[in-house]
């Protein structure tokens, strides 16, 4: 496991003033942050106005030194073992930073290869394995410049994994790539973890992508952590409520005490937020004589289902019922914003 222990980094930055002076700035870009990274884990790490992301993943590959507060690698002190904490750890980066152009895609991975103290044998075999594990065999000998977006970056991969590392940092891998190839390539991330035992902390701007792959997230702000949990939770947490929307036949207003008493009647907390000549604005509205009513909940989507007794005892016709559901992205968005529910 890697664990950082209440990391503070500060960066001290000289302006000029004049010909003989200058000021001295100091700017927190990570401030007593406490996280961890599990074998077979993968942990999204997302941040807002200049988290300290980069800072935090410079860090963890002994690029930086914090300025104080500790991190271990499987109950090792970074600051004291960093060679042997360089061979535990990888970072692949997003677009196309960190290859050889000239070089072909064999070449960088010997290249690689060496800078880990690896011997010829070793990264003969070594290279061919991975280039076959992300499919650039027949691509191997030509020069990395003739890749495609795609190709490069899973040459990236099989770089970060040359010195068969334990735990991988990604920073945006799958920045610019076609949809298909991105999807391949958070396959790939996954069994990593997943098969492979790895620990990986990911960063990305697509938080689809963090959704669907991470087991816990952190948010940062400022530096700061703001909240750890899974991102089902932190949409949970911080979006909250869901909305079941159906549309009904047979409306009319009298119903609607009837049915805010039969909504705190379910016993989970609920709202009624729309329904006939919606007062408002935020749902509700008119399309013959089909009425949309609108109930906000934190679990809209079992709602819907306690909902049909009731509305067939008034006899109401149900047309349509749909439930939207905020994702991590509108919780990071409210986040942002400082608009936390
Ligand atoms: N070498 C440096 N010298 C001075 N300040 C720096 C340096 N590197 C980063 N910073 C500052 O530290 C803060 C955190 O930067 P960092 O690059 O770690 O954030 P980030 O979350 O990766 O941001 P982004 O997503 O915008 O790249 C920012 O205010 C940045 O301006």
């Amino acid at each position: 496991m890697i664990q950082m222990n209440e990391v503070t980094k500060i960066y001290e930055t000289k302006n000029r003033l004049g010909l003989f002076r200058a000021e001295t700035r100091t700017v927190t870009a990570v401030q007593s942050l406490t996280m961890s990274i599990g074998k077979g884990e993968i942990v999204g790490l997302l941040g807002l106005n200049g988290a300290g992301k980069t800072t935090t993943i410079r860090m963890l590959s002994t690029l930086l030194d914090p300025t104080s507060g500790s991190i271990e690698i499987d109950g090792m002190p970074m600051a004291d073992n960093r060679r042997s904490v360089q061979q535990k750890v990888n970072m692949i980066a997003g677009g196309e930073r960190m290859l050889y152009w000239r070089l072909t895609g064999r070449e960088n991975l010997h290249y690689f290869g060496r800078l880990y103290g690896l011997n010829t044998a070793k990264i003969r075999s070594l290279s061919d394995l991975l280039l076959a594990e992300v499919g650039l065999t027949a691509a191997a000998d030509q020069p990395v410049e003739q890749y495609s977006k795609g190709m490069k970056q899973r040459l990236q991969i099989a770089r970060g994994l040359i010195n068969d590392p334990e735990y991988l940092f990604l920073d945006e891998p799958t920045l610019g790539l076609d949809a298909p190839i991105a999807r391949q390539l958070r396959g790939t991330v996954r069994s990593l973890a997943k098969e492979h035992g790895k620990g990986i902390l990911l960063t990305s701007h697509y938080l689809q992508e963090v959704e669907e792959l991470c087991d816990r997230v952190y948010v940062l702000n400022r530096g700061r952590l703001l909240l750890c949990d899974k991102p089902d939770a932190i949409v949970r947490q911080v979006a909250g409520l869901q909305t079941a929307h159906l549309q009904v036949s047979g409306w009319n207003e009298a119903l609607r005490p009837l049915l805010q008493e039969h909504l705190d009647k379910l016993g989970h907390p609920a709202e009624l937020i729309g329904g006939v000549k919606d007062i408002d604005g935020i749902a509700g509205s008119q399309d013959g004589d089909s009425y949309r009513i609108s109930v906000r909940s934190t679990s809209a989507d079992m709602l819907i289902t306690e909902l049909l007794p009731w509305t067939a005892q008034y006899g109401l016709r149900i047309n349509s019922f749909a439930c939207d559901k905020p994702n991590l992205e509108d919780a990071i968005i409210l986040l942002s914003e400082g608009r936390v529910s």
